[in-house]
């Protein structure tokens, strides 16, 4: 009860943002927290942060599953032995779950330079079978392969927080992450970087202010990362005194677990097949990734970055060309 009035309570702050459109101080390490670092996406940026910067980091891998956690930091080591490399238990779907980690995360480090907003989920999907053989033969199906435009929907299910399972994910158990870590990372004299993993899927259409879990539709993934976009505006408003940077990237169309997730009847090895035809998609094409190291390049093009030379309203787009070069390229949100 108490729970879901917390919940609540976090949940009015959100729509507000929304519709305005354990280090010592002798510890110089710069503290990047990364949510759904385990695998796909999330792991190829911690693995390219450590190659970049293995001295001057505190890595600190958010999961929900620590089994996997320790799976992924072991594999990190191996790779960086001199690497500083921490785990946070936390399950971005709950409310609970958040608020504890977010205060184990105060106790162990006193600031936090990074935060990417990383996990997400795109849960039953449905693939649209003749809606994506009627996009091959018409004039939008560049747009088609980008964005995914047309071809999926998905069914959404509820958290014991009685939130829409998608939009608690992808959005508000990060909204309340950044709330409740912001005594880490607004700091006088220091700046940090809020960097969303959002996505080419995002659409306006499947966005509606009145409805922002998106409880009656069939696009809950595309709204949530509408909602992430503006979100992000949002935040740049609001904390543009604090020193504190939010921006939004998509990594393209990458071949992980929660693409698999989407031909759930298709063998791994018909996926490996399909390589060829989506190297040639690619030249048309450069939003097909295809690889988690590709498709993380804007986040680690963004570490690079002074974040007072971002564009707030812009999303940065990893990008691979048809001879396999990988940049980063600004679109206006
Ligand atoms: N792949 C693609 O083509 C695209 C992906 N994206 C976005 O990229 C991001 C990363 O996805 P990707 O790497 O592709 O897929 P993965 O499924 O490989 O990674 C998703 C990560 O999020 C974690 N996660 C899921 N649910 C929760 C939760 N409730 N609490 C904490 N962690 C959670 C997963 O953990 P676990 O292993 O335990 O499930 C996993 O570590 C997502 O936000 C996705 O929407 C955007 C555009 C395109
Ligand atoms: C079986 C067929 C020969 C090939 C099927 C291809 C489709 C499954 C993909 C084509 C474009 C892809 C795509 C996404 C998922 C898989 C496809 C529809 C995303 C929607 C995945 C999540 C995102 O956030 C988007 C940016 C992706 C856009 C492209």
């Amino acid at each position: 009860m108490t729970l879901h009035r917390r919940g609540n309570q976090f949940l009015n702050q959100f729509s507000c943002a929304c519709c305005v459109t354990s280090l010592g101080f002798a510890e110089m390490r710069k503290v990047v927290l990364v949510t759904g670092a385990n695998s796909g996406v999330g792991l190829a940026l911690c693995e390219r942060l450590l190659s970049h910067d293995t001295e001057g980091l505190h890595l600190c891998l958010a999961c929900r599953n620590m089994q996997k956690a320790q799976a992924a930091r072991s594999d990190l080591l191996a790779s960086h032995p001199a690497a500083q490399v921490d785990l946070l238990q936390m399950d971005t779907s709950s409310v609970s779950s958040v608020l504890s980690a977010a205060q184990e995360f105060k106790v162990r480090y006193d600031r936090l330079d990074y935060l990417y907003l990383n996990a997400g989920i795109m849960p039953n999907p449905e693939f649209d079978v003749k809606a994506f053989f009627k996009g091959l033969f018409s004039s939008n199906v560049i747009t088609m392969f980008a964005t995914g435009e047309g071809i999926l929907t998905q069914k959404d299910g509820v958290t014991t927080d009685g939130l829409q399972q998608v939009f608690a994910t992808n959005l508000f158990g990060h909204f309340l992450l950044v709330r409740e870590l912001e005594p880490v990372l607004c700091h006088e004299g220091r700046t940090s970087q809020l960097v969303w993993t959002s996505s080419n899927n995002a659409h306006r259409s499947a966005f509606n202010p009145e409805d922002i879990q998106h409880r009656t539709g069939t696009q809950p993934y595309s709204s949530s990362k509408y909602a992430t976009d503006l979100l992000s505006l949002a935040f740049n408003q609001h904390y543009e005194k604090q020193g504190l940077y939010s921006s939004v990237i998509c990594p393209g169309f990458v071949m992980t677990n929660l693409t698999y997730g989407i031909l759930p009847s298709f063998p791994a090895i018909l996926w490996t097949l399909l390589m060829p035809v989506f190297w040639l998609i690619r030249v048309f094409t450069n939003t097909f990734t295809l690889t988690p190291y590709n498709g993380s390049e804007a986040l680690i093009w963004l570490f690079r970055q002074k974040p007072e030379s971002l564009d707030p309203y812009a999303k940065y787009h990893s990008l691979t060309s048809g001879l396999g070069n990988n940049y980063t390229q600004p679109h206006k949100v």
